[in-house]
């Protein structure tokens, strides 16, 4: 508990059962992104423990709670159209659980975003098979199509791994704490070290509007398939045992009691990655090329020229920049009227339809849909569209 936010202006405040949450506005000159919330009956502000990565901090954005689970936070000055549409989820099974998990009241955002994402890619396999190889090519072919989640581990950094581009190099005891807090998607102890997948990790890859590779082990890609990450998950086996033993060798980055160890779980592995329960492809990387081709097509690329591949969301910029505007919403559909989207633009009429979102907290709340989009000009009887409406019963 505190004595409350510190004071600001053009920030929103949504009404969520007895509490009210307030977002954003400008605090000591700056766009805020905190969040704070007032318990109505006990007269009292509540500090919650916000999950997941937050959006920048605006003002002049607008808020809508949807479903008495989350709140659609709209727009913002200066705003970019690919980052308008955030949602603070309040009430959600995941939120839920947190709370209980933590002990504490717990918020968790999700970027909202139109239409379909790729789904994310889990690149499963023993040690040496090539996931790396296979990968490293995938991204330098497709750099605006596909990001790396870049997991933490506890092992040693070998020569030439970067922190924080190949892996975070973290201490087993920092690492424990963060799975504790919710932090990780999914953890594992392989081959004797601590790896795990941030929810950050995850989210940072998406938020950037690329479709997210995962290179993790067998006990990884069983936890991702449990959680509410929809991704497609392929399997890549050797053509031998003997192969893989040579790959590994060859690599010259373990010693023989590695090697021993990493042999010895290839075994168990190269049987999960028969349960199709799990894996929805299995390849065997035996020629590279041909096993690279493979992959370019279950992943839908073989007919994509990799010069003219183009980052995603390029079609949204009437939601550039809007602030100042007011939001209702009417059986799903976000009504959203004026605001200033350009100095040069005049207000508009905006109409998004939340029906078929999916996903959300921990990632991305996809499936959002424009319905209508009109500038002033284009909308019936002029300045007076909102008398009209209001006359006419609907909008
Ligand atoms: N099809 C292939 N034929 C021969 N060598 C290969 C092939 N694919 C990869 N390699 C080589 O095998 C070695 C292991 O590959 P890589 O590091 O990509 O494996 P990995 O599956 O990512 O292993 P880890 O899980 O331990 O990170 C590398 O030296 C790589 O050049
Ligand atoms: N469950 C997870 N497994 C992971 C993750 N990151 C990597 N891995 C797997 O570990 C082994 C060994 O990797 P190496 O870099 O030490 O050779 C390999 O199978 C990876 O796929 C993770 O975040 N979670």
């Amino acid at each position: 508990m505190t004595g409350g936010p510190v004071s600001r202006c053009h920030h929103t405040v949504t009404t969520f059962g007895n509490k009210l949450v307030l977002f954003g506005g400008i605090r000591d000159s700056k766009p805020s992104n905190d969040v704070c919330i007032f318990d109505t009956t006990s007269r009292s502000w509540i500090v919650p423990e916000v999950l997941g990565s937050p959006p920048i901090g605006r003002h002049g954005h607008s808020a809508l709670l949807l479903n008495e689970e989350r709140i659609l936070m709209l727009g913002g000055q200066g705003i970019p159209f690919h980052d308008a549409v955030w949602f603070l989820e309040v009430d959600t099974p995941y939120v839920r659980k947190q709370s209980q998990l933590l002990n504490t009241t717990v918020v968790a955002w999700s970027k909202g975003i139109f239409g379909n994402l790729p789904r994310p890619v889990v690149i499963c396999g023993p040690s040496g098979v090539g996931k790396g190889t296979l990968i490293n090519r995938l991204m330098k072919d497709f750099p605006s199509m596909f990001g790396f989640s870049v997991s933490h581990t506890t092992r040693q950094p070998r020569h030439l791994e970067r922190n924080g581009v190949h892996y975070h190099f973290t201490e087993r005891s920092w690492m424990e704490s963060a799975i504790q807090e919710g932090k990780f998607l999914e953890s594992a102890d392989v081959h004797g070290n601590l790896y795990g997948t941030s929810i950050a990790a995850v989210e940072s890859v998406a938020n950037d509007g690329k479709r997210c590779i995962l290179d993790i082990d067998v006990q990884g890609a069983r936890a991702v398939k449990k959680s509410a990450l929809d991704a497609a998950f392929i399997f890549i086996a050797p053509p031998s045992l003997e192969q893989l033993e040579g790959r590994l060798r060859g690599r010259g980055t373990e010693n023989e009691e590695q090697i021993q160890k990493r042999l010895k779980n290839a075994k168990a592995e190269l049987e999960c990655g028969r349960d199709s329960s799990i894996f929805n492809h299995y390849l065997i990387n035996d020629d590279l090329d041909e096993c690279y081709s493979e992959l370019k097509r279950l992943l839908g690329l073989d007919l994509v020229d990799a010069n003219e591949v183009q980052g995603a969301n390029s079609n949204q910029a009437w939601l550039d920049s809007i602030h100042g505007h007011s939001a209702a919403l009417v059986g799903g559909n976000v009504f959203v009227i004026g605001g200033d989207i350009d100095p040069n633009v005049e207000p508009a009429l905006i109409i998004i339809d939340t029906n078929c979102i999916v996903g959300g907290a921990p990632g991305q709340t996809t499936r959002l849909r424009l319905v209508l989009h009109k500038h002033r000009s284009e909308l019936p009887n002029g300045n007076h569209f909102v008398k009209t409406s209001k006359e006419n019963g609907h909008l």
